[in-house]
């Protein structure tokens, strides 16, 4: 092979490979590489240990059990797993109907505009967004109502993520991020005019302690909606495929028990809510929000590779491999999960504090 040809072809090589990682691999909004993927607060080479960690509290349920333990294995996980949500995923970490002839970057838009237009917000009002990720659904819905936003999440490396992105939209006045922890909130009663959570309480060992805190929080007389995860009426617990289902979406995605729908609204009467609306938002004519789970497969397998390739190379945290596979599992199981209609991620519950409400 003369020098020229073997110039070429090593080009070659190299713009495929540039092509592979950096080109194919970026989330569609652009968050994050896979060259960039790491273990959050999570120093590289503790990774691989961690995700052994997340795996021993299913070893041991009773640990799940012990309440006190959940926000430190859910913090754990979303140190294990912020980075490969926003490449694969974007910035935004939750599912919404596909809606025809639309983007999925727009149905999640739109999915996120509801949940704002739902708690009748005037702009200039203080609103509370109950976990809130890296910011996809704060930044979207500070946009549309010119509310200020205060987002809360548990995980120090995303609030890092979505402050940065707040600057980056221009909309870092409008929308404060805050790290701690939504069953004790460091925030006065009575100081938000309303409230909302995206696909974030379902972390809580139980809903009714961190809807009583939102309950405190909120001005008498306001708004909150949220999007649940739970079973539905079709999940019966004596269906061996419905019990599997359940308990890879539970330890697939850091939750220490998915609830059923009855549970939600009589939790939230319990902590003093009025119950304004509630409605699964997957129901018909709705149309189905796990097919851009079902579509990625192709490239779930491209990731895959190139995790592995990026792990072994000392790009990628070792132990990323096993977190994306892990993922790659869950995906089926939400899949599963939505097709036989045993469980939905968006039960939408809009509750109102009475006026009269007094604080505990
Ligand atoms: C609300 C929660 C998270 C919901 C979703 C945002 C995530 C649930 C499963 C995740 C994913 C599964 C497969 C991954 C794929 C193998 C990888 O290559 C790229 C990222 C995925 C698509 C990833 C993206 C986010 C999810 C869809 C829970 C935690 C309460
Ligand atoms: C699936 S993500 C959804 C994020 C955001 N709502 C969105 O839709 O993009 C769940 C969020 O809940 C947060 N969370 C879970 N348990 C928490 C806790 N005890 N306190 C504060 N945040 C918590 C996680 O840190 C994460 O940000």
């Amino acid at each position: 092979m003369d020098s020229l040809t073997l110039f070429c072809t090593g080009a070659l090589l190299a713009g495929g490979l540039y092509w592979f990682v950096c080109i194919l691999g970026p989330a569609e909004q652009k968050g994050k590489r896979a060259v960039d993927l790491s273990g959050g607060s999570i120093s590289a080479e503790k990774v691989q240990d961690n995700y052994d960690k997340y795996w021993s509290f299913f070893r041991r349920p009773k640990e799940i059990e012990t309440a006190e333990k959940v926000p430190d294995f859910v913090d754990t996980f979303y140190n294990l797993v912020t980075d490969i949500y926003e490449w694969g995923w974007g910035q935004s970490f939750h599912f919404s109907p596909s809606l025809p002839g639309k983007s999925h970057r727009d149905a999640t838009r739109l999915h996120e505009e509801m949940a704002v237009d739902l708690i009748d917000v005037k702009p200039g009002d203080r609103i509370l967004d109950v976990g809130c990720g890296v910011g996809g659904p704060m930044r979207a819905i500070a946009a549309h109502s010119r509310a200020n936003v205060v987002g809360i999440t548990i995980n120090e490396y995303q609030v890092k993520r979505a402050r940065l992105h707040n600057k980056k939209a221009g909309l870092d006045s409008l929308c404060e991020v805050v790290c701690g922890n939504f069953l004790e909130m460091p925030f006065p009663e009575n100081s938000f005019d309303g409230a909302y959570s995206i696909e974030a309480t379902c972390h809580a060992p139980k809903l009714e302690e961190v809807y009583a805190e939102i309950f405190r929080v909120l001005k008498p007389g306001s708004l909150y909606v949220s999007y649940e995860w739970v079973t539905t009426d079709k999940y019966k617990g004596d269906d061996a495929e419905h019990v599997e289902v359940i308990q890879g979406i539970e330890r697939g995605d850091a939750l220490p028990g998915l609830r059923s729908y009855v549970d939600i609204a009589e939790t939230a009467r319990k902590v003093g809510f009025e119950v304004v609306k509630e409605r699964d938002l997957a129901n018909p004519p709705a149309e189905p929000w796990w097919t851009r789970l079902k579509m990625g497969r192709i490239a779930y397998w491209r990731n895959h590779i190139l995790v592995t390739l990026l792990a072994a190379i000392g790009v990628a945290p070792k132990g990323t491999v096993d977190v994306h596979e892990m993922l790659f599992k869950t995906a089926d199981y939400l899949t599963r999960g939505g097709e036989s209609g045993i469980f939905t991620p968006m039960h939408m519950i809009l509750c109102r504090k009475p006026e009269t409400a007094k604080s505990s």
